[in-house]
């Protein structure tokens, strides 16, 4: 059986989604949207394209959810995009309600889908989408770990003049300025960037990958990233589809049943909120003051060595006062 992909918001992220599904030949692909006519456009444009790049997947668009029955993988684009200036948590009111929806839509015609949020403030939305769906938290996921760590990988390939594909980097954590670039398992061809770099290059490094998507945001002023993001979906996709277990989908399945505790109550206001006085700065060449990252850094190096996959991961998150915890 041919595997059935539905992307729900045809826009910037989700058509880059359907493209590049239907270029490397995962499955049938639905692109559903609200807006009429505009999913049926770009479906028959990408269908047109089939025989040019040697693809023989089948591209719905569509505006009715009954067109995404039995979708194995359901990929999350629906919602607004960040303007310049704007954090992704001011998304949060807006997209919460589409997402809500989108989610219930989804669990009318699909029993067991494995769900891939995109839609921002990621994090939030991940748990929502968890709870609304009711699915177990190994098949509810969100993109951002495989983003943020192509990020630290581009910008580390940049400043070394070296080869991306021979970096491979590891961001832990949140979707936002709180993220965990981890540069000591940061590795050039094996070799740990903090063997390879000057403190001050690194920790401008990490610092930019915090902020790679505000830095699009801010280039582009109408929109944010879309090119990277939708590979970075298509990337676990494809790893989940085909059991790649290649730890780049560790990556992106470390966001995996993201549980985030207070954000959306904060927002709902009152909710007592666990607030931590760490730095959640990833200090990259040590100093004795111990903080999240290096915590997280620890916990991740131990089980590199061990040969096991963690099993969770916690990071503090100070820039909201709150406490995230990441499951994978
Ligand atoms: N997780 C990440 O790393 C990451 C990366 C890039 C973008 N994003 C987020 O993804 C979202 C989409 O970004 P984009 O650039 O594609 O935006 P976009 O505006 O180009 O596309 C969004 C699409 O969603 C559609 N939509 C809105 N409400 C809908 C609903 N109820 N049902 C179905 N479709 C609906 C819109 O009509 C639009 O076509 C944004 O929230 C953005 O912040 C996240
Ligand atoms: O920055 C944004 O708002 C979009 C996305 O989260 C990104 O990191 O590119």
């Amino acid at each position: 059986m041919r595997k059935k992909i539905t992307v729900v918001g045809a826009g910037q992220v989700g058509t880059t989604v359907a493209q590049l599904t239907a270029f490397k030949n995962l499955g049938d692909v639905v692109l559903i949207d609200i807006v009429e006519g505009m999913p049926q456009g770009k479906a028959l444009d990408l269908q047109q394209s089939g025989c040019l790049q040697v693809f023989d997947s089948l591209i719905v668009g569509t505006n009715d959810y009954k067109d995404t029955a039995d979708s194995d993988i359901v990929v999350i684009t629906a919602g607004v995009p960040r303007k310049p200036g704007q954090d992704r948590a001011d998304l949060l009111k807006i997209n919460a309600g589409i997402v809500k929806n989108v989610t219930e839509q989804i669990m009318k015609y699909s029993k067991n889908p494995i769900i891939i949020v995109v839609s921002n403030p990621l994090d939030a939305m991940v748990y929502l989408a968890k709870e609304v769906s009711g699915l177990p938290r190994e098949r509810v996921m969100g993109m951002a770990g495989v983003l943020d760590s192509a990020r630290f990988r581009t910008f580390v390939a940049l400043e070394l003049n070296c080869s991306m594909v021979d970096v491979d980097a590891m961001v832990l954590g949140g979707h936002g300025d709180s993220m965990v670039p981890m540069p000591r398992y940061t590795t050039v061809s094996g070799i740990s960037i903090t063997n390879l770099m000057k403190p001050d290059q690194i920790e401008r490094l990490v610092n930019r990958t915090r902020k790679g998507g505000a830095e699009i945001v801010g280039l582009l002023k109408n929109g944010s990233a879309f090119l990277a993001p939708g590979a970075s979906v298509v990337k676990m996709v494809e790893a989940i589809l085909q059991d790649k277990k290649t730890h780049s989908a560790l990556h992106g399945l470390s966001q995996r049943g993201i549980q985030l505790e207070g954000h959306l109550l904060r927002r709902a206001g009152g909710a007592r909120l666990q607030r931590h006085h760490q730095d959640h700065r990833a200090r990259p060449h040590g100093g004795r003051k111990r903080n999240a990252g290096h915590l997280g850094e620890r916990r991740a190096g131990h089980h590199r060595r061990s040969g096991r996959v963690p099993r969770q991961e916690s990071v503090t998150a100070t820039a909201h006062g709150l406490r995230i915890v990441t499951v994978s």
